[in-house]
């Protein structure tokens, strides 16, 4: 059965982690995420709080078809009224271009109307 879903191959891409300073460079570009955690570990992340559990919940699946569609899965931890996404790309130990690239398009699930 096909599916309007398209998903990201990721196997033919090189990918790398990107340097402490690349990674300053970049979230100017991405207001709110900031780096969190060090080594394999290393993360950018950012919370985003909303008016009740029910938009909380749907901002999730929001990110999860962002997610299933990217092949690519964030940490996240859900609260009554907030969200932390915590983007890591555990393939290259650190954080990769995928990251910043899931950043801006879970940003763009709320950009103004
Ligand atoms: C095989 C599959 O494409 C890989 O395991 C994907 C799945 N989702 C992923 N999610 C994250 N956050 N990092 C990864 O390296 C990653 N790799």
């Amino acid at each position: 059965m096909t599916s309007a879903l398209k998903i990201k191959d990721w196997s033919q891409e090189k990918r790398r982690a990107l340097s402490a300073v690349e990674l300053v460079t970049k979230l100017v570009d991405l207001p709110g995420w900031r780096l969190d955690g060090d080594g394999e570990n290393v993360a950018i992340e950012k919370t985003f709080e909303f008016a009740n559990y029910f938009e909380t919940m749907a901002f999730v699946n929001a990110v999860a078809l962002i997610a299933h569609q990217q092949d690519h899965h964030p940490d996240m931890s859900v609260h009554y009224n907030r969200c932390v996404v915590r983007w890591n790309t555990h393939d290259v130990g650190g954080v990769s271009t995928t990251d910043l690239d899931c950043a801006a398009r879970v940003d763009a699930l709320l950009a103004q109307p």
